[in-house]
């Protein structure tokens, strides 16, 4: 063997470098945890070319309106901005108690969340303050029962690049990281009635590959008898790629990302949805289940895992 292939072999693994430079400024906000860079130039640049592939619609099926991007991302950025959010995003493992016919039940959320915006009633102006949307005064903090805070600039980027390609408007980011295939997100349809009747939902995948699977919810049954089950849909949604959920979707059907062993299983995945929300009620949701009353973690990228923020934990306590 020689010298230099012996030293590479038994040098300690050293922590990956991130693939992306910070250099571009801050959001800055006093519901952040921290300071949330913007996304590096180059990132942005190849953003302004997404959609990197065109939309499949996927509307053959009962009451399905999807629109399927394969990737929606352009590949040169996937790597980068997955790393990039996983850094600089703060995050939640969120706990709750559910009652369930009269029976309390701690709900451990199986994956890290965040979630940015304020509903359609509100905006922030330029001081990061809450403001009536129609008045522009600004409202009392004690309007919410949370704290809500604006999308930041690098998620911003994102957001309007996906407005325009869909022709929807969105006032919620929402972010999921599974850090590997124990994490999950169980049956559910966001068919909140503080999304409006008919809501379109742009969900982001980055990082590990991870199968989505949609299913139509049960039929009442004299409609079952005549109408046969559409069946289970898998995508095995891939970096970069993004679905829009839109129409009859969350109202009729059930979607998921269930728990897997084996390939990809220990590699973490970024879900971005975004979403707008019509009511103080959905801000107040969107806080409760995504932020919670629990400390802060952020990616230690030497351990290579999320760690909670004891520093951050403090400033929240005495707050
Ligand atoms: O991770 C995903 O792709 C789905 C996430 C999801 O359904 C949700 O956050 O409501
Ligand atoms: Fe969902």
């Amino acid at each position: 063997m020689k010298r230099g292939a012996l030293d590479t072999f038994f040098k300690p693994a050293l922590p990956k470098k991130p693939k992306y430079e910070t250099t571009a400024g801050a959001s800055h906000h006093a519901a952040y945890p921290f300071s949330i860079p913007h996304l590096p130039d180059s990132f942005r640049e190849h953003l302004g070319f997404a959609p990197a592939t065109e939309g499949v619609p996927m509307n053959d099926k009962l009451d399905l309106d999807l629109v399927y991007y394969q990737p929606y991302i352009p590949p040169a950025i996937t790597v980068g901005l997955f790393e990039f959010l996983r850094q600089e995003l703060p995050f939640y493992r969120v706990q709750y108690t559910i009652t369930r016919f009269g029976k309390k039940s701690e709900i451990n959320t199986p994956r890290f969340t965040t979630v940015f915006g304020v509903d359609e009633t509100c905006r922030f102006d330029s001081n990061g303050a809450i403001v009536d949307a129609l008045t522009g005064k600004q409202v009392e903090a004690s309007k919410f029962k949370c704290r809500p805070r604006p999308i930041p600039h690098c998620l911003e980027d994102l957001r309007k690049v996906t407005e325009g390609t869909t022709g929807d408007t969105f006032n919620f980011c929402l972010v999921n990281y599974y850090a590997d295939g124990k994490d999950s997100i169980s049956y559910h349809s966001d068919d909140e009635r503080f999304l409006g009747p008919l809501p379109s939902i742009a969900s982001f995948t980055l990082g590990a590959r991870r199968d989505f699977l949609m299913k139509h919810k049960p039929f009442a049954p004299k409609e079952g008898a005549i109408t046969p089950d559409p069946g289970q849909i898998k995508l095995p949604l891939g970096s970069g790629d993004m679905v829009l959920m839109r129409g009859k979707t969350q109202s009729m059907w059930l979607h998921s990302i269930p728990k897997r062993a084996g390939v990809d299983a220990n590699k973490g995945r970024i879900n971005i949805t975004f979403r707008k929300a019509l009511i103080k009620g959905g801000t107040e949701n969107y806080y409760q289940y995504n932020v919670g009353n629990g400390g802060v973690y952020r990616w230690d990228a030497k351990q290579g895992k999320m760690l909670l923020d004891d520093k951050k934990e403090d400033v929240q306590a005495t707050e």
